[in-house]
């Protein structure tokens, strides 16, 4: 079992709780009904209905990861916590005998105070007991049940609970897969394409769609395959990362567009956990890299690619690796923590104050509550850094991650390829809301790449 495992010291001035206005209008719950249904790995995950006073239901599901963080909030499956890809009718279950008991029957007034009955209730620092499978998809279900009695698109019903400007914001495309992810021996995990440049999101997402096209021709050609990973990108067998960056500033190319930090951008996610031996040192294309000589790898793929943002470039406990990293190239690039931070914002605080990382990955899942995750996101703002709003290798077709990014304006979300209905789903939701918000703005909440501008105490 996974303890949430936070032993830093925890400063609550440093943490940012989103701001939950009394003036949103109170649920009235009457029930709420689970299943189980398949995710997009075809592993079975959890569903819930709200039946809400009014006559209403609303509904969510929750996704799963398969590069999971060792700190992030744990799943309930059959045979145990922690993803198996077994069955999860006891979380099931749980929604239905435990859960429903407690939300029904009585009016809430904020969603805070929803989500701190579920973790109460749970009684475990990480959700273990009822799953946070079971957790965050009531808390999302819930947090659609606010909306609704609100009259309100989620989207803006998020942006009023947490003083947010909207934002519509650039899609980071996955379209290489390796690590976890797929079956070739690429050790980075997602290779994405970024049009920070597009006018709107919808020439965005056309743009991404054209460039997926463009590198598939390339991929067939070449490898004579088109086999794709969890995500929907292509998993060829590519040897390095190097050959994977070329690929895309080609495929790039290919779709007429120009590769460059304000056009086209890439964004990597090596997801280093994945290839992390011992004692600070990585493999990469049978290469064993210490610390230092993995920080010159990746200046040198800045120095060479548009490269705008590297996620996980170090193990989640190589904290020595992280710190290096960010002197070396936190004022020029994005650095996204991801298993490092499990979008707690205990452990975010901490990461600006050691300057481990100058941006935070934004998973529901991995911290098990909505209001959890807005104050993630609240706390990275206030410390300086940027977020990028984040799916699981694992998906449903619920698109909450849409409305998530631009009613908190974080600028940036990644939801793997422009193909497969789990992932355009949400890249779906983002055209929508673009079609009914025709003033929103597109594009990075702040300049692309910026360290934290809040004096911390050493
Ligand atoms: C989306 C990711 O993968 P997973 O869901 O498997 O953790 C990731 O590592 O950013
Ligand atoms: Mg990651």
């Amino acid at each position: 079992m996974h303890e949430h495992g936070y032993t830093g010291h925890i400063d609550a001035a440093h943490q940012g709780h989103y701001i939950s206005h009394p003036e949103t209008h109170p649920v009235a719950i009457e029930r709420v009904t689970a299943r189980q249904i398949l995710d997009s790995r075809g592993y079975p995950t959890v569903s819930v209905t709200l039946h809400l006073h009014d006559g209403m239901q609303v509904s969510a599901s929750a996704p799963a990861g398969a590069s999971t963080g060792a700190y992030e909030a744990v799943e309930l499956r059959d045979d145990g916590p922690s993803y198996s890809g077994r069955s999860v009718h006891r979380a099931v279950a749980g929604v239905e005998t435990e859960i429903s008991p407690v939300l029904a029957g009585r009016h809430w007034t904020t969603l805070r105070e929803l989500d701190d009955a579920l973790r109460a209730l749970d009684g475990t620092e990480n959700l273990t007991r009822l799953g946070a499978n079971a957790v965050v998809a009531v808390s999302i279900a819930a947090a659609r049940a606010f909306a609704h009695a609100s009259e309100v698109p989620l989207h803006v019903w998020l942006a009023r609970v947490t003083d947010s400007a909207q934002r519509l914001p650039v899609p980071h495309f996955n379209v290489l897969n390796g690590g976890a992810h797929a079956a070739n021996p690429l050790e980075f995990q997602e290779f994405m394409i970024a049009p920070v440049g597009a006018a709107d999101e919808a020439a965005a997402v056309e743009a991404g769609a054209e460039i997926y096209h463009a590198l598939a021709a390339r991929v067939k050609a070449r490898f004579h395959t088109a086999g794709l990973g969890d995500e929907g990108g292509f998993a060829p067998d590519i040897a390095s990362p190097e050959e994977a960056m070329e690929l895309l500033v080609q495929a790039i190319q290919d779709a007429g567009y120009t590769p460059g930090l304000n056009d086209v951008a890439i964004a990597i996610d090596p997801a280093a956990n994945g290839f992390y031996e011992r004692e600070g040192k990585y493999k990469i294309a049978g290469k064993l890299l210490g610390r230092d000589q993995l920080v010159d790898y990746y200046i040198k793929l800045l120095d060479e690619y548009p490269l705008r943002s590297i996620e996980d470039g170090f193990a989640e406990d190589d904290h020595a690796g992280w710190k290096l990293l960010y002197d070396a190239v936190g004022d020029r690039t994005q650095l996204v923590g991801d298993d490092l931070y499990v979008t707690d914002p205990r452990r975010i605080s901490d990461g600006a104050r050691n300057h481990y990382s100058n941006a935070a990955l934004i998973k529901p899942n991995q911290i098990g509550t909505v209001s959890s995750t807005l104050d993630a996101i609240a706390t990275a703002r206030r410390l300086g850094m940027q977020s990028m709003v984040s799916h699981r290798s694992g998906e449903t077709t619920d698109a909450f991650i849409a409305d998530l990014v631009v009613g908190t304006g974080t600028g940036q979300i990644k939801s793997g390829a422009p193909a497969r209905g789990e992932r355009v789903v949400k890249y779906n939701r983002l055209l929508d809301i673009e079609l009914d918000n025709k003033s929103l703005p597109y594009g990075l909440e702040l300049a692309p790449t910026h360290a934290p501008e809040v004096a911390l105490e050493p």
